[in-house]
């Protein structure tokens, strides 16, 4: 018999349910039902994404941490609830393709009465997660089903954990269209961003993967230029589900669709992707 050593397990994170997606090697993934949202990815026996101890979860309310899906709006820029309803709504569990080094989970999110009532169109989201190890890739495809095109705006709202915000510093921005949404003023992005107080800017997406450094730690984050934008935020404390300087120990680098937004003609599919791979050495 061919052992697969990849498995998903039931798991429930607070009372909602997830899934656990662990690989022969150790590297792991936890995926909760609201939203499809990632809420830890274990590599190299660390944990690489940050979640708030004081998020809600009550199974509706938008989760702090993790990575959140924003979609089919990002943020206020439109007439949705803020950044949209797919983070706030179960997904449904699709295909799990196990293999000796890697695994596969697909979830599935399609219009509802639930959503119709907000946003009039029928869409097919799934969202690909690939496990393998010191590598997590997720690929959101959406697709229109109905007999018109529609738009969206949204987000792949990862917040990557950090020891510690004062020291960490991202490269691969430099000289990128930069919006600081805090000022409203257009810029160039800085060879080093480093931050020092609440960070809100848009970034015209880089042909390079940028990347994230926190001490002797450090990601990759690449993204396909089907998202416009890369987005950095952190909002230097203030939110009442990020208790106690918690916002210290994340940094959001989002592959995100901001400015214009993407038309996906009857019949058509879209799919945007972001990646992160571990630093050795
Ligand atoms: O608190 P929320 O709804 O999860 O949004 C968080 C942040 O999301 C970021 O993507 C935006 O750039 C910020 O402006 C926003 O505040």
């Amino acid at each position: 018999m061919p052992s697969h050593g990849a498995l998903c397990r039931a798991e429930l994170w607070r009372g909602l349910p997830c899934w656990r997606v662990t690989l022969a090697q150790g590297d792991s993934l936890l995926v909760a039902e609201q939203g499809a949202q990632v809420l830890s990815w274990v590599s190299d026996g660390r944990e690489r994404l940050f979640l708030s101890p004081g998020s809600a979860a009550d199974g509706h309310t938008a989760i702090r941490g993790g990575v959140p899906i924003c979609w089919p709006q990002f943020n206020q820029r439109g007439p949705l609830p803020k950044h949209g309803f797919a983070r706030n709504v179960p997904w449904r569990m699709g295909a799990f393709e196990p293999a000796e080094d890697r695994a596969e989970l697909r979830l599935h999110l399609k219009a509802s009465a639930q959503t119709l009532v907000l946003w009039p169109h029928h869409f097919e989201l799934t969202l690909v997660l690939r496990l393998q190890e010191r590598r997590l890739h997720l690929a959101l495809e959406a697709h229109n089903p109905g007999d018109s095109s529609w738009a969206f705006t949204g987000a792949l709202h990862s917040y990557l954990r950090v020891d510690d915000l004062g020291q960490a510093r991202l490269w691969g921005l430099t000289g990128q269209a930069e919006w600081d949404s805090l000022r409203d003023v257009a810029g160039q992005g800085d060879s080093v961003i480093a931050l020092d107080g609440p960070f809100d800017r848009i970034y015209a997406v880089a042909d390079q993967a940028v990347r994230l450094v926190d001490g002797t730690h450090g990601l990759t984050v690449s993204q396909s230029a089907s998202w416009a934008n890369t987005v950095v935020w952190n909002p230097g404390g203030g939110l009442p589900d990020l208790p106690e300087a918690q916002h210290r120990h994340m940094l959001c680098v989002e592959a995100a669709q901001v400015l214009a937004a993407t038309t996906v003609e009857a019949g058509e599919r879209w799919v945007g992707w972001q990646q992160f791979d571990v630093l050795t050495g």
